[in-house]
């Protein structure tokens, strides 16, 4: 966290309300154990995965997150950059502080995460030009129809980037910045009017009731997140793995379900694989990582929890994630 604004890093680290959600999503892995088996003989892991057409490395993707260049001048380039080196997914935030087609040319595989906006005109252009960047989903997050209240953010007077960074990808055809808005006017219909209008996969980020799960796989979503936004919306909303169950019911194997939230080590990745996630995102180690070395950073934390995944794969007595079943988890 090097050379990390004390109000920026605030930013990044804090959830909303009291914290309770951010802090039971890390108690959550942090109370499971796991069984594992012996004499399988497994050799050499294998971690590679594929999601939606998408090959990666292995079953780790990065979460959208907002402000990149507030953690590290090179700012949304850089942890492409690591992405690419990593060989998984960078998840690009609506709220990114470089434009799309400087991320993509990093070569990294991106989705790109969108706030459903109001301005459909707008919406519609933004969806255009992320898809002509080479973008390969389209992450729409749905746990947001309001800002959340009470992060640390009212405390350190947070509330815009500096002058010289933007939201780059909010820029419309004047040049000017839009504002981001989250409606809290969204519904399914909203979501079928974008599935209607895009050739790209769409996944939902941020659902954690099963029959919302169920809508998904009924309005024609491509894979769920099942997420809490960090512990940064509904104060006392669920952890995730404590909602991963049930959301894994609903969906019945019909979509793949992946889940983040409090996720650090490579066990508590082995524990949603287990479960049936078919992979997890990382949100603040990513920043930790962007923040103390850029890209450098970035890639050191994604091969730590490589190294990590395979180590507890070879102990639990698994060679890829899918020898993984839920009675390895206590
Ligand atoms: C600083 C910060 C900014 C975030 N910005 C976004 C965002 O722009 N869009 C979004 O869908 N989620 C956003 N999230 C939520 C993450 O995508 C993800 O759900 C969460 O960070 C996962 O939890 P973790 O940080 O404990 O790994 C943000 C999270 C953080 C910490
Ligand atoms: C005004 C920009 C909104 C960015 C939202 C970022 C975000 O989701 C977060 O949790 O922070």
């Amino acid at each position: 966290m090097t050379g990390l604004d004390p109000v920026h890093r605030d930013f990044f680290a804090g959830g909303a309300g009291e914290e309770r959600t951010l802090r039971a999503n890390e108690d959550a892995w942090a109370r499971r154990r796991i069984i594992p088996r012996v004499l399988r003989g497994t050799g050499p892991r294998d971690l590679r995965t594929t999601l939606l057409g998408t090959d990666l490395s292995m079953p780790v993707l990065i979460a959208p997150t907002a402000f990149h260049s507030l953690a590290h001048p090179d700012g949304e380039v850089a942890t492409a950059t690591a992405a690419a080196a990593a060989g998984t997914a960078m998840i690009v935030s609506m709220a990114a502080t470089r434009p799309i087609e400087q991320i993509a040319a990093t070569g990294a595989t991106l989705w790109f995460q969108l706030y459903p906006q109001p301005d459909l005109t707008f919406q519609d252009a933004l969806l255009e030009r992320v898809t002509k960047a080479g973008v390969k989903a389209l992450v729409v997050t749905v746990d947001s129809p309001v800002f959340s209240h009470g992060r640390r953010d009212l405390r350190t007077g947070f509330t815009d980037l500096p002058p010289g960074l933007a939201c780059e990808n909010m820029r419309d055809d004047t040049g000017v910045v839009r504002d981001i808005t989250m409606d809290d006017t969204l519904s399914w219909a909203h979501l079928d009017r974008l599935r209607a209008g895009t050739g790209l996969p769409v996944v939902l980020k941020g659902i954690l009731h099963p029959a919302d799960a169920l809508l998904a796989v009924e309005h024609g979503a491509d894979a769920v997140i099942v997420s809490n936004h960090g512990g940064r919306q509904l104060d006392g909303a669920i952890a995730t793995l404590d909602a991963l169950p049930a959301v894994l019911a609903a969906a019945g194997g019909r979509i793949p379900v992946l889940i983040d939230g409090g996720i650090r080590t490579g066990t508590d990745i082995l524990v949603a694989l287990a479960l049936g996630a078919k992979a997890v995102a990382v949100g603040r180690p990513v920043i930790w990582g962007l923040a103390g070395g850029g890209a450098h950073g970035v890639q050191e934390k994604l091969e730590t929890l490589r190294a990590q995944l395979d180590h507890s794969l070879a102990l639990a007595g698994a060679q890829r994630p899918a020898d993984l079943s839920p009675d390895l988890i206590a």
